[in-house]
């Protein structure tokens, strides 16, 4: 990374869960620079300032600013000689926190007088006692300020006030949650008064601006908000200070603090990219999945074989050196791992039979290596036998490992010719053409974090979520899909466990894979012989099949077709057609899917999911 560009990084105490030693140590291990002190933490801390100050100096944090100070500008009297009052004994904190900045957030108190240049005048003299100390004061447009709500405005006041100590704090949330931004800013505002920058991004809910601030910021990457937009607008003014990090999240502060820090980090250097600031290793371009892994024992390697077999996969090669099958269908390969110590054997372990990886082609899986590595994204490298191809592979944060394949039309050799013994392939009634999509499931408060792998490691974009209702609960499902459309991630969440997706995670301690879907040119051929090979295919009831003559009015044959081979059926508003058939789960944690996607179809069916999912529950129940 171009470090001369860096900037520093700082994360408010406030994202952090645990106690201010806690916050500060995820913080610290996270690699910040700086903190925001909230004072909140600071009064629910049992110690002084100055501890505090050592403890931030010990672990190599400056603590950036303090924060917040409420209600100050344009209240009539008593109240107004009160707060400056209140604002000295501030600075006395301040000084034994040793932080030279305080933030004043906009008045949102009924009483405050709409007077610009009262509020001016009130803060040019908090700033004239703060630098009688040595310290500055920054004033913020809160959102839902009672007469100040937009940085324009605070400005305005800040320029009025005409004071060296004092400057603007800008705040992406209060901006972008308006549908304001910050064009304008160069040419109107000095770079050298802007004194702070808080960044946060968030999901767009229709709810009162004040709840959506307190309850569902999310770091920068992680939302819908344009922050790089926001940041780049900003660093037009020639500014280069402190990124910091400023999100209040319920689900932030019930997590494991390290998690959220860390992930707060990256969204920075991620930021810092989007920005044009410090570029990282480019991102991939996708050319599909190449295979599948799970983690089996000997009897769930033969139960898992049968399985597979159903669907036309046959065995096709043997690992050089490990306990490690290929199963083939066309251009789906699954692999079938039984290593003792290795990643598979781990996950089998803890797990069970599971998906312990995917693998995705890439264009350059080294470079994609050096952006994980960038991110701080942990990555893995498996140990090797001799002449065997090294595999790199990232961690997903439920553990998963996702290799980094180059792809096989741009090699020279396949993975699998050097690794594994190959079978002569025997002709195939009815080939896979490949994975078509791999579903997770997440559990709830880790979205965020995922949302950030798959954005900023892969680029992969989330699409619009989908409500998807169980029988016993809602599921949330949102895809994350690579833009030539050759890699298919949906991501699964339930706040109920009794769901499908719920189930999953209880017994399968977390999330993972849950759910493979192969592509065919033709569903109804591949599931022709599904009978025979005794494939347990998933019953649709009859009345679906009512519904669908009714919605799409298809002919008698056609719907005859479908209904033999429990094929379900969707069609897009441009008329593009989807045709998929589930496999009945194996050992109640995973199933398998084959799809036939028109061309154009970008979608996954869901508005059979309810079917879908209705009919596992039956079958889990029977
Ligand atoms: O929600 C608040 O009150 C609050 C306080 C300080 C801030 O910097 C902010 O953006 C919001
Ligand atoms: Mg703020």
């Amino acid at each position: 990374m171009d470090a001369a560009r860096r900037l520093p990084t700082s994360i408010a105490t406030v994202c952090l869960s645990g106690t201010l030693p806690d916050k500060l140590e995820a913080a610290a291990a996270a690699g910040f620079d700086a903190i925001e002190m909230f004072e909140n933490d600071l009064l629910t801390f049992n110690g002084s300032p100055a501890e505090v100050r050592r403890m931030c100096s010990d672990l190599g944090l400056r603590i950036a600013i303090f924060q917040p100070f409420r209600d100050f500008e344009a209240m009539p009297e008593p109240q107004r000689a009160r707060n400056l009052d209140r604002a000295e004994r501030k600075f006395d904190t301040m000084q034994a926190l040793g932080t030279d900045l305080v933030l004043v957030c906009s008045n949102v108190q009924p009483a405050a007088i709409d007077d610009p240049a009262r509020a001016a005048a009130d803060l040019r003299e908090m700033a004239e006692r703060a630098d009688r100390h040595g310290l500055r004061v920054c004033y913020e447009a809160l959102a839902w300020g009672r007469h100040v709500s937009r940085w324009r405005q605070a400005w305005e006041i800040v320029r009025a006030a005409d004071h060296p100590a004092l400057g603007l704090c800008l705040d992406s949330f209060h901006t972008l949650a308006l549908d304001d931004d910050l064009s304008g800013l160069a040419g109107a505002v000095p770079a050298e008064r802007i004194f702070f920058l808080q960044l946060a991004d968030a999901p767009r809910l229709s709810m009162d601006v004040l709840s959506w601030s307190r309850h569902h910021r999310l770091f920068p990457g992680q939302g819908e908000l344009p922050v790089a937009q926001f940041l780049s607008d900003l660093l037009a003014t020639g500014w280069a200070g402190l990124l910091s990090l400023e999100v209040f999240n319920d689900e932030f502060r019930a997590a494991p603090s390290r998690r959220i820090a860390r992930d707060g980090q990256r969204s920075l250097i991620w930021l810092m990219e989007q920005a044009g600031l410090a570029p990282l290793p480019a991102l991939p371009d996708f050319s599909g999945i190449e295979f599948a892994e799970f983690a089996v024992d000997a009897a769930a390697r033969q139960e898992l074989g049968r399985y597979l077999g159903g669907l036309g996969f046959r065995h096709a090669g043997r690992h050089r050196s490990k306990d490690v099958d290929l199963w083939r269908s066309g251009g789906a390969n699954l692999v079938l791992n039984a290593e003792p110590d290795s990643a598979a054997s781990e996950r089998f372990e803890q797990l069970g039979p599971a998906v312990c990886a995917l693998a995705f082609r890439v264009d350059d899986p080294d470079r994609l290596v050096g952006r994980a590595e960038a991110l701080q994204y942990p990555v893995w490298r498996e140990r090797i036998g001799e002449g065997e191809r090294r595999i790199p592979a990232v961690r997903v944060p439920d553990g998963t490992l996702i290799y980094l394949v180059a792809d096989p039309a741009h090699s020279e050799r396949p993975i699998w010719e050097d690794d594994f013994i190959l079978e002569t392939a025997a002709a195939e009634p009815a080939p896979l053409l490949g994975i078509d999509h791999a579903a997770q499931a997440v559990a709830p408060g880790v979205m965020g974090t995922f949302v950030l792998f798959y954005r900023a490691l892969f680029g992969l974009e989330p699409e619009t979520p989908w409500e998807l209702p169980d029988p016993y609960g809602l599921v949330r499902s949102r895809a994350f899909t690579s833009r030539d459309g050759s890699v298919r991630l949906p991501l699964n969440v339930s706040e109920s466990s009794r769901t499908g997706t719920g189930r999953f995670i209880s017994a399968l301690a977390g999330a993972g894979v849950h759910h493979l879907a192969f592509a065919a040119s033709d569903v109804t051929r591949v599931l022709d012989g599904a009978g025979e090979r005794h494939a347990a295919l998933l019953d649709i009831p009859a009345n679906y099949y009512e519904d669908l003559n009714a919605r799409f009015g298809l002919d008698g044959d056609e719907l005859a077709r479908l209904e033999a081979h429990h094929i379900l059926y969707d069609r897009d508003a441009e008329g593009r057609e989807f045709r998929h058939a589930y496999t009945r789960q194996f050992r109640d944690r995973i199933f398998l899917e084959v799809v036939e996607r028109g061309a154009g179809y970008t979608g996954f069916g869901a508005a059979n999911a309810s079917v879908r999912m209705a009919a596992q529950r039956r079958e889990a129940s029977s």
